[in-house]
């Protein structure tokens, strides 16, 4: 479409028609309207538009991720957290966490959450996608989707990280990605864990295993989010792709012409109160609005259950019992919950806590700016061990006794991840801790939780977020793999070599203080001070899929194999609701594959 000199369009009139014209063959159309410029978004209007088919591309309220310095130093993600780029979604209160509200950070500016996100590179175990196909989605098991993982890769080798196997990884995709340079302790870590049975993860022995990841940084030690990697200058300046900034898709608009209700396009506005207006989509409307935005904007445009849809007076386009609602039942949001941040008091020089006080993060800064290298070019949370709470040789300790049960998509696959961070993280993991503290933070997740959260409904309008249950440790087994998790993190940090880089004594009594139970006296780490300190420092490791699933029938999923919705035409999802099972690991790779996979289908048919 178009002549626009603009590469990111934010007035509507100039692409769109005022909702008062009826007349349908009057609105102005593209070939496929895209509805979200996040992580998987970003691929498809890329790809779509490769073959100058019609693109346009909508992305709500903060534009563009160009100029947000926080959003292209690595280190710094956090600080985008409670920002204007921030859709900062949190929980009801939960009981199981001390009745908290928990924190949902969601990108809120091209690149969606890629472009605020930790930046691991990770495909999880072959296994969550082998599962996939054993539940009836042919097409869609590891090796259909490790062609799209290498597609969408560049990856630089580095001398220093000789174990990775590279066959698993592209070398001329758009995306980059390398190893960091990291301090000591980070190899310090991943010694020790292969000194407690958990080898390296890279090689094609198996996704159980430790490293420091792969990150999605460029040569320039810049983060590379989807928008960067995929929206280039040279695609923003495709005639054929329009991109729309500073708004939100406020519904989907039906044909109710046919035997079968067809997307015709969309409605979109400025705010709640401007003006609305209507682009028609010739082929298809592609919504990729993520975990959150998906849901909310089906149900609101009449795609459902049908309680959800009779309690707003929605009328029913495609009634969907899948798509996630059903205010207070707990169905099938897959998550990650993590205990929290355990931190270990370490030896001066061992951590990046310098960085906490102004002028150590000035001079970090700027070194970052004028060379791109230094503690800023890399992720806050390097490296993880991945393994599984039901291995006998593993050293749980006392957590041995607390009952786990397997949930793993396979023999192969792990069920819990332990993470860190070379400096002393907040206790929620999100910030500094105060001037003088030393410290390594290791973190966890357990990736196979049993519990299940939902997404329900507030109102009839995207501009009010939607009701988020994450329904956290409802289920014993939840809360008996975050007690294993702790205690393996204990075990951890007393093996050489990281032992000796830390600063451990093993007597701090108060559980308040920052480390307990890191450094706990053993006599103070009860059962019960254990499950209260989990209480209040559980949280969500941010990876919720599955809120509109892919599947074989419209009675339990709902999209279908080539992610159209059931019941309509001309509709398709991309993003990470449309994830079957969660997998065991981080999310944003396998997105990104499953984007470039449904661009090749579309581009093929
Ligand atoms: C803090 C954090 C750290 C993470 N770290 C990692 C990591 O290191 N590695 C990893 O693999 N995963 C990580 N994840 C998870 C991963 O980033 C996400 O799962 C993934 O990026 C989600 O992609 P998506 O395409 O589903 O959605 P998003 O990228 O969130 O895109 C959805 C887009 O839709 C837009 N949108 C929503 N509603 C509307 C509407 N009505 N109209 C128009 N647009 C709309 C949003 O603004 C957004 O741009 C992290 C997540 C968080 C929050």
């Amino acid at each position: 479409m178009g002549n626009f000199q603009s590469k990111l369009v934010s007035d509507p009139s100039r692409v769109g028609t005022p909702s008062s014209e009826t007349d349908k063959t009057a609105w102005r159309s593209y070939d496929y309207v895209i509805v979200g410029g996040g992580t998987a978004g970003c691929v498809l209007a890329s790809r779509l538009s490769e073959d100058r088919g019609t693109t346009h591309l909508s992305d709500p309220r903060f534009s563009s991720n160009q100029g947000v310095l926080e959003s292209r130093m690595p280190l710094a993600f956090p600080k985008l957290f409670f920002t204007q780029y921030d859709w900062n979604y949190e929980t009801i209160p939960q009981s199981a966490l001390n009745d908290r509200k928990v924190h949902w950070p969601r990108g809120k500016l091209l690149g969606g959450t890629s472009s605020i996100n930790a930046l691991l590179h990770h495909h999880s175990a072959p296994e969550d996608y082998d599962n996939w196909v054993k539940l009836g989605m042919t097409g869609w098991g590891y090796n259909d989707l490790l062609p799209y993982f290498r597609k969408a890769e560049n990856y630089t080798p580095s001398a220093s990280h000789p174990n990775v196997d590279v066959s698993l990884h592209g070398s001329s995709g758009p995306w980059h990605t390398r190893q960091a340079d990291l301090p000591p302790v980070c190899y310090a870590i991943v010694e020790s864990c292969e000194k407690i049975g958990i080898p390296d993860f890279n090689t094609k022995a198996g996704t159980i295993g430790a490293a420091n990841f792969i990150e999605f940084v460029d040569q320039k030690g810049e983060s590379d989010s989807t928008a960067t990697a995929y929206l280039t200058p040279d695609v923003l300046s495709r005639p054929n792709l329009t991109v729309l900034v500073e708004m939100s898709t406020e519904r989907i608009i039906f044909s109710d012409e046919l035997a079968m209700p067809r997307a015709i396009g969309v409605e979109l506005s400025h705010a709640a109160a401007a003006p609305r207006y209507r682009v028609a989509a010739n082929r298809e409307v592609i919504v990729c609005a993520g975990v959150v935005g998906t849901p909310q904007l089906l149900m609101i445009s009449g795609i459902g259950p049908k309680s959800e849809l009779e309690r707003f007076n929605i009328t029913p386009v495609s009634v969907l019992e899948a798509v996630l609602s059903r205010a207070g039942l707990a169905t099938d949001m897959h998550q990650h919950l993590s205990p929290g941040a355990v931190v270990f008091p370490c030896k001066p020089g061992h951590s990046l806590d310098n960085l906490s006080k102004p002028i150590g993060a000035a001079v970090a800064a700027v070194r970052w700016l004028l060379t791109g290298k230094g503690p800023m070019s890399h992720t806050v949370v390097p490296g993880a061990a991945f393994f599984r709470s039901d291995n006998p040789n593993l050293p749980f300790g006392p957590g041995s006794e607390y009952l786990v049960e397997d949930l793993t998509t396979g023999p192969g696959a792990p069920d819990a991840e332990l993470t860190w961070f070379p400096l002393v993280a907040h206790p929620s993991g999100m910030g500094m801790m105060p001037k003088g503290t030393q410290g390594i933070t290791l973190g966890g997740i357990l990736l196979q939780p049993k519990s299940k959260g939902s997404i329900t409904l507030k109102s009839t309008s995207v501009w009010e977020k939607p009701v988020i249950n994450g329904n956290y440790m409802q289920d014993e087994t939840d809360l008996n793999f975050l007690i294993r998790i702790v205690y393996l993190q204990r075990a951890l940090a007393q093996t050489p070599p990281l032992r000796d880089l830390l600063d451990l004594k093993g007597d701090v009594a108060d559980v308040n203080s920052i480390f307990w139970p890191g450094d706990a006296r053993p006599g103070t780490l009860t059962e019960e001070a254990l499950k209260k300190w989990l209480s209040v420092n559980a949280t969500s490791a941010w990876h919720p899929v599955g809120s509109a699933r892919m599947g074989t029938s419209a009675k339990d999923s709902v999209v279908d194999l080539e992610l159209r919705v059931y019941g309509v035409t001309a509709l398709r999802i991309c993003d990470t609701s449309v994830f079957p099972t969660q997998v065991s690991g981080h999310p944003c790779a396998p997105v990104v594959a499953i984007a470039e996979k449904l661009a090749e289908l579309i581009k093929t048919k």
